[in-house]
């Protein structure tokens, strides 16, 4: 993983384009993930394109409250100091990243969750491709510093991990209400003109500096990292350090090909590939 010292500066285009949909459970009937969404009921979270190229997306209610509660509690003991994978595949502490992370079990509910990133990237994105889902929780003076989910060392996208990381879905589940701080800054994208934006990004935020989305719960920022094969750098982005109050937040990761079993994590069944 690439990790950055600064911002740059604003690059591309982003384009305030909004769509609404409700999202929908029915495939065809030999898809998979039929199961899954037969006992699973997806909200109707609503979606608005931020940026075509890089293509992000941002998505009101991804998480519903409940969902939200039920990953806080099931891994209110599962939190480990945060790891970060230098270029040359080595994970460590480091400075760059404070803040602690946990997968959770994969319950009915989490589940759920998996299907709908799959289903929200198109009816043929299989379950193998999926990470364990990684929730961060960030307290007071806890960042995580500029870097791109995409990975620079083969290492850590060879065919084993299923390459590299071909998208990303970071899910605000928890903002206390004495949150300052603790955006998600994308510096190399370019500040929305129009306020309707204004309750998901920070409007206060000098034009050059890129978009800090803001850590409201339940929501989501979709993005798509690789373009022709090759990481995309204008994804570049920063967990913003939280000034006051708690923030979790989920990270949804999807591979350009599948994962090695024991690289899935643990709960899978054998005939949900
Ligand atoms: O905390 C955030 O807002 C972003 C976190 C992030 O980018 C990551 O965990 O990869
Ligand atoms: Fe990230």
């Amino acid at each position: 993983m690439k990790i950055f010292g600064g911002a740059g500066c604003a690059a591309v285009f982003g384009i305030a384009l909004t769509i609404s949909r409700v999202a929908s459970a029915s495939q065809a009937p030999e898809n998979p993930l039929n199961d899954i969404t037969e006992t699973c009921t997806h909200p109707p979270y609503k979606i608005h394109i931020f940026s075509l190229s890089p293509l992000v997306i941002y998505i009101v209610n991804f998480l519903t409250p409940e969902e939200r509660q039920h990953l806080l509690s099931i891994t209110s003991n599962a939190f480990t100091t945060s790891q970060t994978a230098d270029e040359h595949g080595t994970s460590a502490l480091r400075s760059t990243r404070k803040s602690r992370s946990a997968t959770p079990p994969r319950d009915t509910i989490v589940r759920c969750i998996e299907s709908r990133a799959l289903l929200f990237q198109g009816l043929s994105t299989p379950l193998s491709h999926l990470e364990p889902l990684q929730l961060v929780q960030y307290t007071q003076n806890e960042t995580y510093d500029f870097h791109t989910d995409w990975f620079t060392s083969p290492s850590l996208a060879s065919p084993s991990h299923g390459g590299n990381r071909l998208s990303s879905f970071f899910a605000y589940v928890l903002a206390t209400d004495d949150i300052t701080g603790g955006g998600t800054t994308f510096p190399l994208l370019d500040a929305p003109r129009d306020e309707k934006w204004c309750g998901y990004v920070d409007c206060d935020r000098p034009w050059d500096e890129g978009v800090t989305f803001l850590p409201v719960e339940g929501n989501a920022v979709f993005w798509v990292n690789m373009v022709g094969g090759q990481g995309d750098q204008r994804t570049l982005h920063r967990g913003d350090v939280v000034t006051s109050g708690r923030k979790m937040g989920m990270n949804i990761w999807t591979r350009e090909g599948e994962l090695d079993p024991e690289l899935r994590g643990e709960g899978w069944e054998e005939d949900e590939l």
